[in-house]
């Protein structure tokens, strides 16, 4: 099946937003308004088509992003008239899921960024927004909930540009807010457009609305000001004074333009629940958003293969499946690619398009395309697919670091192989979820995000795999580093029967930067340890420190320069250096000391002020140290950080506390020393 869509009419997006703001019942609209669906769902009554996990239907949030394709004519604009796909991938909003986040920013071109219009930016929407300015990605902001009461479009524009950064460009601006939320000015045709109350469609243009006139006329003025920064034609006209010569469609491309470049952000809204500003909604993700093509100059289907893996999923019915974003190429099934990442070939078996819970098989895909192949054995999240003859390496995706752990244990032997299967399945899914076994319990340890991410998991194993399992008290994933640098030399030397080993190294260790790892140089000379046996070395130091010096959790940061060594021709081999490695560090960390450090999480409360004293107090009895605090009427939002030692529970008990009306967002800051009681208190429970 050759292409059906040339690549510029190819849109990948993702919806990104805070918990609630509407991602799920906006996407739903979407798919219902793109004829991919026919009847629509409800989130509350739990039968939407994109939260089609148990889970998701049960808690009403969105875990996984399920990737799923539309098809859309824009009405109006450059593109008018011409067929486009969209590919959605769904993000999740809430923050013990950024791996999901992560993932869909890593393979998705442009987003549309949705807010609440009755709470503007709210703390998940900034986090997923910094994330989305690191991957360099073009947004389009969607004021959803203008009906509810509340709603407030300038105060969401404010708070845009200033807990964003961001310059917010409204093309729209709404007729009424809240129950009298009933149309949309197109501050580009400068017409009004009023909602059906019933459909949501919106009626033939009409003249502005009088009371509106005047604000309609300054905030397009406002819009010829931000395109005019981006095309000189239109700065020209602009500072001639000939701003009646300025037409759509040159305002639609400096808009385009503008938000390709990341120097503005168009802003739309609507009702998505009442299916208002949805359709011009899908018109801007058209006209704004980049083309895989305006991203990647070499993303053509003549190129050599190039696609990275960005998430893999076990399905019970046809096994694993593994979603690709093709950058370059066409790959066809049974075409034979090469992995670089793990460096080994694989025959491509099918190929489909996933529209969330339903497939569609195709035995060709190309640049642009996001979709999914079975049974491809070998591969990882973040690998690399290519054609044998062009090998290449794409950057893979950053994983983020656990912050909890919980050990968990079948129920029955039974259960305890299918636990075992169960869990290498999950954490092939989710790259944040690291499975292990406690060397001294024998127990599984788990470690993930937050208590969230780790209960879902728990969750997972007794719905997916019908695994009851006992479960400890969550800890913290705590990690250890040294106090010091040290000078170590390590002899290991076996002469008894059989053949010998012989390695000796000398080594300087300490404490290196904070988010460093290990730093490994090799400064000896003279080769008096052959360079073969370097990696030997190496290998024995990063499995030392992977298992802990004190703690059992491990080492970080550390900084290993390696300056001499002995060898012995016939009883040194890469084993013998890596046991020396391995030990040599173990005993340089003894002496350097070590030092636990802990995570602390960067914690964000909203609350009504009415709590805002108790809420503090609470913060400071957690070892909190408040960073900074806002208000928005009455509600107040405070940031601050929070070791995660003691914020378990803390959403539970901060809705005790305040009548449910609090929420609060959870995400990990930094790693710091553990203070010295504490330390020695952590030491005795590992070891009793
Ligand atoms: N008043 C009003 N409510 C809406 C609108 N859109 C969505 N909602 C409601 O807001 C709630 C949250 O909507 P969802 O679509 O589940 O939000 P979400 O962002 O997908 O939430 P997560 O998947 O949990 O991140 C639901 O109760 C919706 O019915 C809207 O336009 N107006």
């Amino acid at each position: 099946m050759s292409r059906t869509t040339r690549i510029e009419r190819y849109r990948n997006i993702g919806i990104m937003a805070h918990i609630d703001a509407g991602k799920t019942t906006l996407t739903e609209r979407i798919l219902y308004f793109t004829g991919r669906i026919h009847a629509m769902g409800e989130v509350h009554t739990g039968s939407t088509e994109m939260d089609w996990m148990v889970q998701e239907k049960l808690r009403g949030i969105t875990i996984t992003s399920a990737a799923t394709t539309a098809t859309w004519k824009p009405m109006r604009g450059p593109f008018a008239g011409l067929s486009h796909r969209i590919n959605i991938l769904d993000t999740p909003g809430h923050v013990d899921f950024t791996i999901e986040v992560e993932r869909s920013l890593r393979v998705l071109d442009g987003a549309v960024a949705v807010f609440d219009a009755s709470q503007g930016v709210e703390p998940q929407s900034e986090t997923v927004w910094h994330q989305a300015d690191r991957h360099g990605v073009p947004r389009i902001a969607f004021l959803n909930k203008m009906d509810k009461v509340g709603a407030d479009f300038a105060m969401c524009l404010h708070s845009i540009r200033q807990r964003l950064d961001a310059n917010p460009v409204p093309v729209q601006l709404p007729i009424g807010a809240g129950p009298e939320f009933r149309g949309l000015i197109d501050l580009l045709r400068m017409r009004a457009f009023f909602f059906d109350e019933e459909t949501g469609e919106s009626s033939e243009p009409r003249e502005i609305p009088e009371p509106l006139r005047a604000e309609a006329e300054t905030l397009r003025l406002r819009l010829i000001e931000a395109c005019a920064e981006v095309e000189s034609t239109l700065l020209q006209k602009y500072v001639e004074g000939r701003l009646e010569d300025i037409t759509e469609e040159e305002l639609e491309l400096a808009l385009r333009t503008g938000t390709l470049q990341r120097q503005l952000v168009p802003v739309l809204c609507g009702a998505a629940f009442k299916n208002k500003g949805v359709r011009t909604l899908l018109d801007g993700i058209i006209n704004y958003l980049p083309a895989p093509s305006d991203v990647t100059r070499a993303s053509r289907d003549e190129e050599p293969l190039c696609a990275l893996v960005f998430k893999l999923m076990h399905d019970k019915a046809v096994g694993s499946i593994v979603f690709l974003r093709v950058y370059s190429g066409t790959l066809r099934t049974g075409m034979t690619v090469l992995n670089t990442r793990q460096q080994r070939r694989e025959r491509v078996g099918r190929l489909m398009f996933m529209h969330a819970n339903k497939r569609e098989e195709v035995d060709e895909v190309h640049a642009g395309d996001i979709c999914a192949a079975l049974n491809l054995r070998g591969v990882r999240t973040g690998d690399t697919l290519c054609a044998l003859e062009a090998p290449v390496v794409l950057e893979t995706l950053h994983f983020p670091e656990p912050v909890i752990q919980l050990a968990v244990e079948a129920r029955s032997r039974t259960d305890q192989q299918k636990m075992e299967e169960g869990l290498t399945r999950l954490a092939a899914e989710d790259p944040s979820l690291r499975v292990e076994v406690d060397p001294e319990t024998g127990q599984q340890l788990l470690s993930g995000m937050g208590e969230l991410h780790l209960e879902i998991v728990v969750d997972r194993l007794r719905t997916e795999y019908g695994v009851e399992a006992s479960v400890g008290q969550p800890k913290v994933a705590w990690r250890e580093t040294l106090r010091q640098r040290v000078r170590q030399e390590y002899s290991h030397i076996r002469q008894t029967g059989g053949p010998g080993q012989y390695a000796q190294v000398v080594m300087e260790v300490g404490p290196a930067p904070r988010g460093s790892g290990l730093v490994f140089v090799d400064e000896t000379q003279g080769g008096v340890i052959p360079k073969e046996f370097i990696p030997a070395i190496e290998k024995g130091v990063a499995g030392a420190m992977q298992r802990g010096v004190l703690s059992g959790h491990p080492v970080v940061d550390v900084e290993v320069r390696l300056v001499d060594g002995k060898t012995h021709v016939r009883d040194s081999t890469p084993q013998a250096f890596t046991v020396a490695g391995s030990l040599a560090f173990q005993e340089a960390a003894r002496r350097a000391g070590v030092q636990l450090l802990e995570p602390v999480m960067d914690v964000e409360v909203t609350t009504p002020e009415e709590f805002l004293g108790d809420v503090l107090g609470d913060l400071s009895a957690r070892r909190g140290r408040v960073r900074g605090m806002e208000g928005h009427g009455t509600v107040r939002r405070i940031s601050a950080l929070v070791p995660m030692a003691s914020l378990f529970g803390y959403v539970t008990s901060l809705r005790g506390r305040t009548q449910g009306r609090a929420s609060a967002t959870l995400r990990l800051a930094t790693y710091e020393p553990v203070p010295d009681a504490l330390q020695a208190s952590v030491l005795a429970a590992a070891h009793p």
